[in-house]
């Protein structure tokens, strides 16, 4: 895909998630890998109303080379790219459910979102908790950097996701994915929950990889 087919479809999945409530005004950032660098959503911008032409573009060592400043969140992206090779876009929400989860404090740190469904599974599998940073805080990314590629996707204490995907349109899906996931972990909470067990899980990963 062109760089400008990719700003038109970074605009287009950031409307529709904003059209949807998983992100209200200025919150979330999403960005997507290039040849040469990346392409990521301008900080303080509104995900329902983002400019393609105005997307930040960033050279392969991060430096701002074109459009609008860019997320503050710029280390959350690239400690996914440079720790996960197969990762071309990465999506960071507020959505409502998952970020609860990620203030709840018995959520497990090394399981965020338990095996409730097979799509969580197969989109996203296990998310861990990266302890709380101020939003814009490096020390974040090196947490990430830390987990060595290992995760899809992680909870941000008290914050709330962010998500890779080989492109951007697994990114959103994944994203999506946790986020409804998060809601029934939500919902269902304190009623006996019948969780997928390990063989269900392993069969999966071996099945859907
Ligand atoms: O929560 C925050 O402040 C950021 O993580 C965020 O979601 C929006 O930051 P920008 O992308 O810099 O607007
Ligand atoms: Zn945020």
């Amino acid at each position: 895909m062109s760089e400008a087919a990719l700003r038109d479809e970074i605009a287009r999945l950031a409307k529709s998630l904003f059209d949807r409530g998983y992100s209200v005004g200025s919150a979330a950032n999403i960005s997507v890998r290039l040849d040469d660098g990346y392409l990521i959503t301008p900080t303080n911008s509104c995900l329902g109303f983002l400019d393609p032409e105005r997307i930040s573009r960033l050279d392969r060592d991060g430096n701002h080379v074109g459009g609008d400043k860019p997320s503050k969140e710029v280390f959350l992206h690239r400690a996914f790219y440079e720790t996960r090779a197969e990762a071309g876009a990465v999506v960071h929400l507020h959505s409502t459910y998952a970020t609860a989860l990620s203030c709840l404090a018995d959520t497990d740190p090394e399981d965020c979102v338990p095996p409730l469904t097979p799509y969580v599974v197969m989109r996203v599998g296990r998310v861990p908790l990266v302890r709380y940073f101020r939003p814009g805080d490096a020390r974040g990314g090196d947490l990430i950097r830390a987990l060595d590629g290992r995760h899809a996707a992680v909870l941000l204490a008290n914050h709330g996701p962010v998500v890779s995907g080989k492109d951007l349109t697994s990114a959103v899906y994944a994203a999506e994915e946790l986020e409804e996931t998060a809601k029934l972990l939500v919902i269902l909470r304190g009623q006996p929950v019948r969780m997928l067990d390990a063989a269900q899980v392993a069969e999966l990963k071996a099945t859907f990889g």
